[in-house]
Parts: C-alpha cells; structure tokens; sequence
C-alpha cells in the first residue's frame, strides 16, 4: 500500500516568491504538521489546527493528478512546504515521482529534522529561526544536515539559508549562521509583523519600508559583506491571501 502524506495545500502555477529561486514559476505543495510554533507564522493554519478540516491524506499519485489537473504541462518545478515537510517520511515517494515526470524539487525548511530524501531534493532552503520567532535553534541538528548535505556528491543541488529578520537580535542571529556556515549562499528575508492584515497597500508600504531598513542595516556590516536581501515577493504581490 502506498504511504499517504498530510496536505493542506496544492496550488500554482505561481512563482517561488522567497530566497533562493526567487522568481522561478513553481507548483507548491503544502502538507500539515510543524514541529515548531514561531510567533509570526504566516502559515500558522498548518499546525494550529485551525485548518484540520481541511488536511487530506494523499497518496504521492494522488498529489501528482492534482498538479496535473492545476498546472498542466505549464510547470517544471514543485516546491514543497509547509509546516515542516521534513517530519514526513512518505515524501521520498512524492520527490521520485515527480523526478521521473521531469520536474525539480524544492524544499523549504527550517533546518530541525532530517530524511533521506532530503538527499534528493534540488533546491534546499534551510531557514533557521531568529529569537523573535519565539523559537531556539538546535544547532546540532542544524550542523548535522549541513554536514550530511554537503557530503554527498551524487547529484547536482543547490543549498541556502535564509533567514527572516524581524529586529536587531535577529541580525545579530543572522550573522551568527552565517558565520558558522561560510560559502552556503545566505538570504535576510523581510520579515511580515501584519501576517493577518488584508489592507495590501498598507502592508506593501510596511514592506518594503522593512526591506530599506534591512538593506541600511547589512550595507554597514562587514559580517554581512556577501549576502542576497529580498523581500516576501508574493506578499508584496498578493499580501496576506493564501494559495498564491
Ligand atoms: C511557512 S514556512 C514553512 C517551511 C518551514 N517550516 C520554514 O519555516 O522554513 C516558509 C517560509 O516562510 C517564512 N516565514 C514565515 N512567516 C513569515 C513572516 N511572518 N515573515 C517573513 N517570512 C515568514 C519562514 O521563515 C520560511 O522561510
Ligand atoms: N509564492 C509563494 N512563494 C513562497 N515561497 C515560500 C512560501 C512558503 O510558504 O513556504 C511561499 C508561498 O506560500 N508562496
Ligand atoms: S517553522 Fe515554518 S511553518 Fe513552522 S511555525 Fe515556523 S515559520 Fe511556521
Ligand atoms: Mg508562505
């Protein structure tokens, strides 16, 4: 019997609107489950319950027919979140799956738990969380899927990490993973206060007057000398609506 995996959300064709592949026209999908309660989630609903109705338990053909069904022959690139995916071990039959149909993989994750299938993923992005988050990093775990990560050589993959800053601590957070892992491309990310303001001009303005001020703060920092900086792209888009 096929192993079957939590989703809460299968949309797109859309584009990647964070880090690394900012930009690139992506399906996502989203399963249910965090691991972790950050305080400013803008994907609270799939570990708060607030969305359990409408988590189904799918097979990895059943979330390829979905794909198809939405986004035809019009994409190449599935990125999967959540939640964090990484609790899910069942994924490895959805990333196969979509390999041998053509497509690359993302993943985004917060760095807390390891698969296999990990191993197999095209484009990771890895983002620990800051303290505003509420939340403390296990830096063993971390070091470990790094370590484990960059060890394998059996296929071409792109790595990142990425990290949301909210406020000076946060920087300070921000420099101290990027020092401990020179060389992986490292991403500030905008972080969103209003993630339940439906005013999207209001919270464009809010937006980008954070980008200014995240881009101020790491041109002064020599720690800070060779990192990408880049807001939320779909929340400046679409704001806080969910499926896009
Ligand atoms: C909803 S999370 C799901 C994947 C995984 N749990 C993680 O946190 O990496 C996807 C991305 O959104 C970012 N994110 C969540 N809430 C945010 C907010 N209010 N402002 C900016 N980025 C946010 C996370 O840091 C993460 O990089
Ligand atoms: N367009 C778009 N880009 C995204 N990048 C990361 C997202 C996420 O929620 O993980 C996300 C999302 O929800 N939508
Ligand atoms: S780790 Fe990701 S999904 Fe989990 S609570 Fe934090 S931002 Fe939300
Ligand atoms: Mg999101």
């Amino acid at each position: 019997m096929a192993r079957t995996i939590p989703v809460l959300e299968i949309f797109g064709p859309t584009i990647q609107g964070e880090g690394m592949v900012i930009g690139q026209k992506t399906m996502f999908v989203r399963t249910a489950g965090c691991d972790y309660r950050c305080r400013w989630c803008d994907s609270a609903f799939t570990w708060d319950g607030s969305a359990k109705d409408e988590i189904e338990q799918l097979t990895a053909d059943d979330i390829w027919r979905r794909l198809e069904a939405m986004g035809g022959r019009r994409f190449r690139h599935v990125t999967i979140s959540g939640g964090n995916p990484l609790l899910i071990a069942a994924l490895g039959e959805l990333i196969a799956l979509l390999h041998e149909k053509g497509m690359r993989v993302a993943v985004e994750t917060q760095g807390s738990r390891w698969q296999d299938w990990l191993l197999d993923i095209d484009d990771v992005t890895l983002s620990p969380k800051p303290p505003s988050s509420g939340m403390d990093t296990d830096w063993s775990a971390l070091d470990q899927i790094m370590e484990r990560l960059q060890a394998d050589q059996s296929r071409v993959r792109r790595i990142s990490l990425k990290v949301v800053v909210f406020d000076d601590a946060d920087l300070a957070y921000a420099k101290e993973v990027h020092c401990r892992y020179p060389g992986v491309p490292f991403y500030l990310q905008t972080g969103n206060a209003d993630v339940a303001d439906s005013d999207v001009d209001a919270l464009r303005a809010k937006l980008l007057s954070r980008l200014e001020w995240l881009v101020e703060q790491a041109a002064d920092s020599e720690e800070l000398a060779d990192v990408h900086i880049l807001p939320q792209l779909h929340t400046l888009l679409w704001g806080n609506k969910r499926g896009v």
